[in-house]
């Protein structure tokens, strides 16, 4: 097989690196970085395939690269992509499903803990020296077991989710997805409801669905006003799923009790944005894989399908893929 040209525009452990090298001309650059922006737009014409995540590739920008066989994202959302545009341009895209959904369910039920409890807010207090006698009430936290979790996108992510939840702190859980999904660990523990249904019967609700033109925006003024009143809110999927000044509203008109964000809008996020220091917003930067073993199994799934899908095999884990 002839080497191509692989474009690699995000960091790769280096024996993943090398496993390309050894079969494809590799450039490294990463358009997020101001300096790194020039060789990446250099290289874009001539590469055919394209290895990384976190930056948005727009078809504008694809444009301008014409050789184009395969993007192989280290993600398993695929938001970053204008999908219509790859699909018209026969343009294979790979992803990572699966390899991730138990360590981001994890960080999940860990925003959840966060937000109920007051887990970040109490730490604080002691590691800032005001823990001086016992907490009072004002500083109580909200049991989390018992409490019924309503989940937005019921895939792989929200099933992980479901699991700890129904399993671990016997909460009822609500869901809204396209189709009835059969989980049979879960049978008899979870019910499907219409969205606005799930809104409304939900002491949590948790967001496991993907970013698309349908879904964008999908949490306005409407559905947070149809939550229960002290109420929490997650996000772990996207934040643009969220229309971030109807959930600030409904902080402060005290609608919600409190909301645990891994995502959001703009990322990182802004230095003026009121969610970073809300007293009742948990922030996180975007973590929800990020642990050494998820992001090497990520890195790894993402470059079998791109070396796959440069050799014309159907890639492990293909988005959209030309036969
Ligand atoms: N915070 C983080 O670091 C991470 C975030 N994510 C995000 O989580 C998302 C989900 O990942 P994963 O669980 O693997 O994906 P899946 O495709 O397995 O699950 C998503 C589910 O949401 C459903 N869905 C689509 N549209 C709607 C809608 N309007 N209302 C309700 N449900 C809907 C899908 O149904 P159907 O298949 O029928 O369309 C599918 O069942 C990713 O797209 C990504 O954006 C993922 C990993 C880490
Ligand atoms: O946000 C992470 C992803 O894999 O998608």
């Amino acid at each position: 097989m002839s080497r191509k040209n692989v474009l690699v525009f995000r960091a790769l452990p280096p024996d993943l690196l090398e496993r390309i090298a050894a079969r494809h001309e590799v450039t490294v650059a990463d358009p997020r970085r101001e300096e790194e922006l020039p060789r990446f737009l250099e290289a874009l014409p001539r590469a055919q395939g394209l290895i990384g995540s976190s930056f948005p590739l727009t078809a504008e920008l694809l444009e301008r690269a014409p050789a184009l066989e395969v993007i192989s994202s280290i993600s398993v959302g695929v938001d970053n992509y204008d999908v219509e545009d790859l699909r018209r341009r026969g343009i294979g895209l790979c992803h990572t499903p699966g390899v991730l959904t138990e360590t981001t369910a994890d960080t999940l039920f860990a925003l959840i803990l966060c937000a109920s409890r007051r887990l970040v807010e109490l730490s604080t207090l002691v590691r800032e020296g005001r823990w001086t006698r016992n907490i009072g009430e004002e500083l109580f936290g909200w049991d989390v077991h018992g409490k019924t979790l309503g989940i937005l996108g019921f895939g792989r992510i929200g099933q992980a989710l479901a699991r700890r939840a129904a399993l671990g702190f016997e909460m009822p859980i609500v869901y809204h997805d396209p189709f009835e999904v059969q989980v049979p660990a879960l049978a008899g523990l979870v019910t499907r409801l219409p969205m606005d249904e799930v809104l409304r019967q939900a002491d949590i609700v948790a967001l496991t669905l993907p970013l698309t033109e349908t879904t964008r925006g999908l949490m306005g003024a409407r559905e947070f006003g149809l939550m229960k009143p002290g109420a929490i809110f997650v996000n772990g999927a996207r934040g643009a799923l969220v229309q971030e000044d109807a959930l600030l509203a409904a902080l402060d008109q005290g609608t919600l009790r409190a909301a645990a964000l891994d995502v959001f809008g703009k990322e990182p996020l802004p230095l003026e944005s009121p969610l970073r220091t809300h007293p009742r917003v948990t922030p996180l930067p975007h973590i929800g894989s990020a642990t050494h073993e998820t992001r090497r199994a990520m890195a790894e799934r993402a470059t079998e399908n791109l070396l796959a899908a440069l050799a014309g095999e159907d890639p492990p884990s293909a988005y959209l893929w030309r036969r």
